[in-house]
């Protein structure tokens, strides 16, 4: 088993102090992932999310288009419809399904019937896959040290309130063990950052295969599928940074870039791979400009990487839908 804090520190978030903070904020603005745990998921409620996944990709796939995919990102991704490296031509040998923002815990998308009859527990995954991002976001403004006048430790969270329209997204992905005869170098999930500000992924313990590219080193890291800490408390939880706080801290926090490869021991087990995104999204008319942070602004002196800097100030909604339109191939 691989020991903690070695790939990627493991942040306890059970009872957030200036130290996890720290810890978090060391990793976002390092690699851009990390692990935690403490998060309050429990295996049972993480490992029904996983059966309904698991009940939902077996259906035929006519069954399952008539979910398709939509411009408002909702609804069904079938096998290599989305191009998440837009180098590539052909798209990610992955199906997904995403579910948009609940309303009053009712889904604004039409779903099929595994999912509907259980439409409460999944807008209370969601819910709480959204506070427990309040709660990293909250950590990370109180170690960039935002002057309480201006926001202090809630300039994140505030700017992420679930009332409000954003792209947040909760998404099921399913990985087929077998293709095409190469399983080894087949890239499951092409490279990429994610959209938003930070993701949550739900990883299953023996279905590994995510890589990030270290920015440190520039090599493919794998991450492993740790284990749960007890038999009530579900694996820890990978995080990371994802475009948006990227913007808003002049690239000081890194969205890295990554992918699915299965490594070879994935390969020869012949299983799949399941696992489960949470896209954490601030509301689309947010403005991605500087976040007021006195150890951003020494850093930015310094020359940090200033991706807002170079070009106009774009609201979430814009970054997104300039992604989505890449990987889908929409119209804009
Ligand atoms: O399934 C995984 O491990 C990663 C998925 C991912 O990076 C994504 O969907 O953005
Ligand atoms: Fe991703």
């Amino acid at each position: 088993m691989p020991t903690m804090d070695t790939v990627l520190p493991l942040v306890d978030i059970s009872n957030p102090s200036a130290e996890a903070g720290q810890k978090l904020y060391e990793a976002a603005s390092t690699l851009g992932f990390v692990f935690i745990e403490g998060s309050g998921f429990t295996s049972d409620e993480v490992n029904k999310m996983f059966g309904l996944s698991a009940e939902f990709f077996s259906q035929p796939y006519d069954d399952k288009q008539k979910y398709a995919i939509s411009e408002a990102n909702r609804g069904y991704s079938c096998m290599n419809r989305e191009v998440l490296d837009t180098t590539e031509k052909r798209g990610d040998p992955k199906e997904a399904f995403n579910f948009g923002q609940f309303k009053d815990d009712k889904a604004v998308q039409p779903l099929p019937q595994t999912f509907s009859t259980f439409e409460q527990d999944i807008a209370d995954f969601s819910k709480k896959c959204h506070s427990t991002c309040h709660k990293l976001l909250d950590l990370l403004a109180g170690a960039l040290q935002i002057d309480p006048d201006q926001g202090g430790a809630k300039w994140f969270s505030s700017r992420h309130d679930m009332r409000h329209v954003s792209g947040s997204i909760l998404r099921l992905l399913y990985y087929p063990a077998v293709r095409n005869g190469d399983e080894e170098n087949e890239i499951r999930a092409g490279a990429h950052t994610d959209y938003g500000s930070m993701t949550l992924l739900f990883q299953r313990e023996g279905e590994e295969g995510l890589e990030v590219l270290s920015p440190v080193t520039n090599e493919w890291i794998a991450i492993p599928a740790l284990q749960a800490k007890d038999s009530k408390s579900c694996p820890p939880i990978v995080v990371n940074i994802a475009d948006q706080l990227s913007f808003w801290s002049a690239g000081v926090l890194k969205s890295a870039l990554h992918r699915v490869k299965f490594p070879q021991k994935q390969v020869s087990s012949g299983a799949d791979r399941y696992s489960m995104a949470y896209f954490c999204h601030p509301a689309d008319t947010c403005p991605l400009e500087p976040v007021p942070s006195p150890l951003i602004q020494s850093l930015e002196a310094e020359g940090a990487n200033a991706e807002a800097k170079n070009g106009q100030v774009l609201t979430a909604g814009e970054h997104l839908a300039r992604r989505l339109a890449a990987a889908y191939s929409w119209k804009q």
